[in-house]
């Protein structure tokens, strides 16, 4: 429906004097602020002109104390004050171009007058700082706009329910204080608006949907109630998108508790975080820490082992079938993703906790201060009840005990005076000047000899255990690596393991070969992917888990590629975190995912059915209707995917008959669509081999960037891609670079095509050299296409 002349004219009337205000408010801020800067810079340049400093007495230095602590007080007030005027004036700077979105009037039940809602990012008071002009999209009240068409409608304030009637729910589109477009709504957030902003070509950066949020994923932006939020949604339903508009939802509802940096994301590379960056900002938001689970990892072993990352692993399970070592190493990788694998582990973790832990010798100059198997013994006659963490605290305090005993025990001996002796003059002073501070040493020098050799008797041997100690307060003397090789080295052992865990911990037929591959792998200091966590795990069970307890939101983007067992290792990571887990389990592409359990049970598991809720996003709005229909076809339950009603043109199937029609073809088909206004076009190949091969051939001819596992930005233009990376992005085109049976054949590469063909927008198009199409693509699929050859 559109709106009368009239009330465009009204609207327009509104959104200039809107503006006006906002020009307004713009300039006293800028007043404002450049005042409190200039007394900023003001109160640094002379801080110390309006101290007085004088610590002659203790009643002066008090006095002192309190003249410092009073300016340092006026000074951070001011900051503040500085710092509160500098978001604000950036909020009204975004607001001026384009102060508000959507209109809704709300008539509450049994009250006559109607409420004039419009709502932008961010709410804004009129000049007497009463009524609001622009509610922000987050307010209780601006629910009813996502939630209900007009007719009855009810929202949850902080003060109860509020049952009324919608009576006009209107859409804007505002450019620089212009009205370019505004409509009337029905159903659903403005089908028109929705396929304006779908239509768009894409841009390297993921773009805010406030404007244009849908219903359920209004659901889970607001979601406040589940400590664990579980969101299985098809692909481009959203997920991601609902996810960062939910930290800006959580910010504003829950500001002034919850900061932008008690809330992590871990999402699948270092390129997606990029890619999202920069929708918080656009919000006015602080964006929440970003990190990967891979980064995580490597800033734990990295040090001490060369660490796979998750993507060597899955381009091994595409490529490495011919080895003889293959089948062996991916029943491995399943069974240590599973919760079977935790459960072993822990049945570990009781055995260790009654015997077994390897200790080192804690040695002093070739000489046992404590021997391994004496730890070992202290060890184990301490109190079962405490967990092995307590206890080896414990162990340490005895140690250093140890420690000091053995520190006094030699400090007259022979080599001691032989140090002192070849001690140079830079030593002498910095051990007189260290003794000076810690003993209150107050003579000039050393005054007479046997003090002297005393003191730096003393001062050598405490040089010497230094590191010892250092060492023993980091619990350097339980051997934990040795304890995890334990796992492998002894096949026997692990079975009477599993023999004690309910189901036999599922342990694989085919341990033995695993565990040779593992040790094999370990010996050259290697850490596969899929044993990283679970070595983690098994060295924080055992020190103590380093916990994060400021976190108090988990969001975790492709959560269907994490196994069990790393869900397992964050809850624990983060004890007081509520989680919003966000997958779609039909690309899970990751060599573990036939494991058995999914990662998400394993998550519903640990905070139980209370605590979890799930939502379910049927409806995609990336691609066109069109490519939707066609990808839909390749998984189980695609079916159930609706398609959001956008027209565009059917995917194009093209064989050829060898690699070079295949680069003819493919540049092209990339000029052709750059042609036709494609920012973005991505060449998506299935392996990183054969991006490095593909880019190659077509780089000479074609400006097209590789991307990389190493790849941190994501930016507009050509790409050649390797599938996984391709992941959680979005192009306005999509060639698919070999769509062949030889590539996309067997039936765990099903969901990686399926991943790779939604990555598309607007433009879908498939090719295969020879062997013949993909047995994914039915004919069922094909008659959905335009098969070119
Ligand atoms: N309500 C909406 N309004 C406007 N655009 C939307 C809306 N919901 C989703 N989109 C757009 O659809 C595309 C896909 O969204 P997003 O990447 O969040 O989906 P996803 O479920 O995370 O996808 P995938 O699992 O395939 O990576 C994006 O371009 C996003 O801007």
């Amino acid at each position: 429906m559109s709106p009368t002349n009239q009330e465009q004219q009204f609207e327009q009337q509104r959104v200039d004097q809107v503006v006006d205000h906002i020009h307004t408010r713009i300039e006293s801020l800028e007043e404002q602020t450049s005042g409190s800067k200039s007394e900023m810079v003001d109160i640094r340049k002379n801080f110390w002109d309006d101290v007085t400093v004088n610590f002659e007495d203790s009643a002066e230095s008090a006095e002192t104390y309190a003249s410092l602590k009073q300016q340092a007080e006026v000074l951070s007030e001011r900051e503040r004050t500085y710092r509160q005027a500098e978001v604000q004036l950036r909020t009204l700077k975004k607001l001026q171009h384009s102060p508000y979105f959507g209109r809704i009037d709300f008539t509450e039940e049994g009250q006559s007058d109607t409420d004039l809602v419009y709502l932008g990012i961010a709410s804004l008071r009129d000049k007497n700082d009463e009524d609001y002009l622009i509610y922000d999209w987050r307010a209780p009240i601006s629910s009813l706009y996502y939630d209900y068409p007009p007719g009855p409608a009810q929202v949850e304030t902080p003060s109860g329910t509020i049952q009324g009637e919608l009576q006009v729910k209107r859409q804007f589109v505002i450019r620089d204080g212009q009205i370019v477009s505004m409509f009337d709504t029905g159903v659903t957030i403005g089908d028109e608006l929705l396929q304006e902003v779908l239509g768009k070509h894409s841009d390297a950066q993921m773009r805010s949907i406030v404007a244009t949020i849908q219903r359920e994923q209004n659901r889970i932006i607001r979601n406040v109630r589940s400590r664990l939020l579980i969101v299985q949604g098809a692909a481009g339903s959203g997920k991601t998108s609902a996810a960062l508009q939910r930290v800006a939802y959580l910010l504003y509802r829950f500001r002034g508790t919850l900061s932008a940096d008690q809330i992590v994301l871990f999402s699948p590379n270092p390129m997606f975080n990029s890619y999202v960056s920069t929708v918080l900002p656009e919000l006015g938001e602080e964006n929440m820490q970003q990190t990967t689970f891979q980064e995580y990892l490597s800033y734990r072993i990295g040090r001490s082992y060369t660490l796979e990352g998750p993507y060597e692993q899955l381009e091994y399970s595409l490529t490495a079938m011919d080895h003889p070592e293959y089948e062996a190493r991916m029943a491995g990788i399943r069974y240590k993703a599973s919760s079977d694998y935790v459960t072993l582990i822990e049945r570990y973790l009781t055995y260790l906790g009654g015997q077994g832990l390897i200790f080192r010798d804690i040695m002093f100059r070739g000489e046992p201060v404590a021997a391994a198997a004496a730890i070992r013994d202290y060890f184990y006659a301490l109190d079962r009840s405490n967990s092995i963490a307590n206890r080896l605290r414990l162990v340490a305090e005895w140690l250093l005990e140890l420690l000091r005993k053995r520190e006094a025990s030699i400090r007259r001996d022979a080599w001691v005076d032989e140090e002192v002796e070849l001690l140079d003059k830079e030593t002498y002073l910095k051990a007189y000047q260290s003794l000076k501070n810690k003993k209150g040493y107050s003579s000039s020098s050393f005054d007479d000899f046997d003090r002297e050799r005393e003191l730096l008797g003393n001062y050598v041997v405490r040089e010497h255990f230094k590191p010892l100690r250092s060492q023993v307060r980091k619990l350097g003397f339980i051997n934990i690596r040795a304890c995890f090789r334990h796992l492998f080295t002894d096949p026997q052992f692990v079975r009477n393991l599993a023999a004690d865990c309910p189901n036999g911990a599922g342990l694989p037929s085919g341990w033995e070969v695993i565990a040779e591959q593992t040790m094999e792998r370990l010996n050259r200091r290697v850490m596969a992917y899929e044993d990283a966590t679970p070595f983690l795990y098994l060295v924080e069970r055992i020190r103590g888990f380093q916990m994060n307890t400021s976190v108090r939101h988990l969001l975790i983007d492709e959560a269907q590629d994490y196994t069990a067992f790393q869900f397992a290792f964050l809850m624990r990571l983060f004890p007081r975190s509520r989680v919003t887990a966000l997958g779609d389990l039909n690309q899970s592409i990751h060599a573990h995912t036939a494991a058995q359990g999914s990662g998400f049970d394993a998550l519903t598991e640990r905070f139980g059915t209370e605590e979890t809720e799930m939502i379910i996003l049927t409806r995609s709005y990336r691609s066109t209707r069109p490519i939707v229909e066609f990808t839909s076809r390749f998984i189980e339950g695609g079916d159930l995917i609706e398609p959001f009603n956008r027209d565009g043109a059917k995917p194009v199937l093209t064989a050829v008959t060898d690699k070079e029609e295949l680069h003819r073809s493919i540049l092209h088909k990339i000029k052709l669509l750059r042609s036709e206004g494609c920012h973005t076009i991505a060449v998506i190949c299935k392996t990183a081999e054969e991006s490095v091969q593909a880019h190659e051939a077509l780089s000479p001819h074609e400006e097209l960037r590789l991307i990389q596992t190493e790849t941190t930005t994501f930016e507009p233009g050509n790409v050649v891609i390797p599938s996984y990376l391709a992941k959680g992005v979005e192009f306005d085109a999509v060639i698919v670079y070999d769509a062949s049976a030889d590539s996309y054949g067997r039936e765990n590469e099903r969901r990686l095509f399926y991943t790779v063909c939604t990555r598309a927008m607007h433009e879908l198009h498939l090719y295969a050299v020879g062997a013949g199409w993909s047995p994914f693509i039915t004919g069922d699929a094909k008659r959905l296409a335009l098969v070119e050859a």
